[in-house]
């Protein structure tokens, strides 16, 4: 629990009121693998709960989901019409930026970043070193895994790793236990790849700040940049005979502000595009982040920016490896809407403050409903009034 004599706020929060567009919600969120909070990667549940999806002919029963694929577009990548995903290039200026990044994180809650300024060997090595330790023999690579999700009635095609960048080095012992080369060149690139990521996180941060006409707030911008944690996810979904009956990982929102997602070139991230619900799935862009606004950030932003559901799909051809980077606030950081961030007419707050802890623990009491954390935080016009 968190000790509240210690919790800070960003911002006091008058509200803004309007009522919530509740998001219908397709399936449950994950309490573990979008929470930072949650994560297991206890050595011996790992290994005693490893499936060897290589060896798999087909999808077992304790793999395979149904409705899967139950809205309109399920197919390719969508690139040149409505349901193109939006880009935001850094490159264009900050006006333009923060103009581009303000529709993409009304309208869809996620886009590709592009001219972010990363440098590419950076990304680049980060990923070799994940498919290197994807590769490493099963009982190697389960000693630092995350345990596969139990909350959910069936597995997903995924393997993977949790972990805060702080922590990296503890954690890879687990799989390197003689600190050899190897040891070393994966935490240098993880390293590597946190820092690149938490600068571009701040940069971002300034950008959406911008976004939401809140540049004048150095001060409220500077708290959230100064106490931004982190944490790393590396995905693998191995390629399946069976695409259709199997999923890599089940819709969610992710919990926090936002997420940088590096995915290899081959595509399987999909949004979830609202009204009519569809699912568009994010092209593989060589070079470009996908940006995905998280339940935290809705709340900071009074529902302005929404967090969108998204999921991962599976293949018949490729593995495909994924590597979001989580951005959030500190745990005994209460995060309540900002006062004046242009709440798309509204002008009081529609949430109350919490912690990220508090958020979570409301998150997997709803576990399994179709019932939205955000809902429960969200403040009726009558107890605005009042308080
Ligand atoms: O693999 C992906 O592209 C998405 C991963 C993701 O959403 C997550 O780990 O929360
Ligand atoms: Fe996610």
């Amino acid at each position: 629990m968190c000790d509240m004599s210690t919790t800070t706020t960003y911002t006091s929060h008058t509200a803004c009121a309007e009522e919530f567009m509740q998001i219908k919600t397709l399936s449950t969120m994950p309490p573990s693998p979008t929470s930072p909070l949650a994560a297991d990667t206890n050595a011996a549940a790992a290994s005693a709960t490893y499936f060897d999806f290589r060896a798999a002919q087909r999808v077992p029963e304790s793999h395979a989901w149904t409705g899967l694929h139950e809205h309109e577009k399920d197919a390719a990548p969508v690139v040149n019409d409505d349901d193109a995903v939006p880009v935001v290039d850094m490159r264009d200026g900050d006006a333009a930026a923060a103009d581009a990044a303000a529709r993409a994180a009304e309208e869809w809650g996620g886009f590709l970043l592009v001219g972010h300024g990363v440098d590419g060997e950076v990304l680049e090595r980060a990923e070799a070193q994940a498919a290197r330790l994807f590769a490493l023999p099963a009982p190697e690579k389960a000693r630092a895994a995350r345990t596969p999700a139990t909350a959910y009635p069936k597995r997903m095609w995924a393997e993977g790793y949790t972990f805060t960048p702080a922590a990296v080095r503890d954690e890879f012992r687990r799989v390197w236990p003689d600190a050899g080369d190897d040891y070393h060149r994966f935490c240098s690139a993880m390293e590597d790849y946190d820092a690149a990521m938490r600068s571009l996180g701040e940069r971002l941060l300034a950008v959406f700040f911008k976004a939401l006409d809140l540049a004048g707030d150095g001060e409220t911008e500077r708290k959230i940049r100064d106490t931004l944690t982190s944490t790393i996810h590396l995905n693998m979904y191995p390629k399946c005979p069976d695409p259709e009956r199997a999923v890599g990982l089940a819709a969610h929102t992710d919990s926090g502000f936002f997420t940088f997602i590096l995915q290899s070139p081959v595509p399987g991230l999909q949004l979830l595009r609202r009204r009519p619900d569809r699912w568009v799935t994010v092209p593989g862009t060589p070079g470009a982040l996908i940006v995905v606004v998280g339940d935290l950030f809705h709340v900071l932003t009074n529902g302005r920016f929404h967090s969108v559901l998204h999921r991962a799909i599976v293949n018949r051809e490729s593995d495909r490896i994924s590597m979001p980077y989580f951005l959030g606030p500190p745990a005994n950081m209460k995060v309540a809407p900002l006062m004046s961030a242009g709440c798309l007419g509204r002008n009081k707050a529609v949430y109350r403050a919490v912690t990220w802890p508090e958020y979570m623990v409301i998150r997997d009491k709803l576990f399994g409903t179709s019932v939205s954390a955000l809902t429960m935080i969200h403040v009726t016009e009558e107890a605005s009034e009042e308080s």
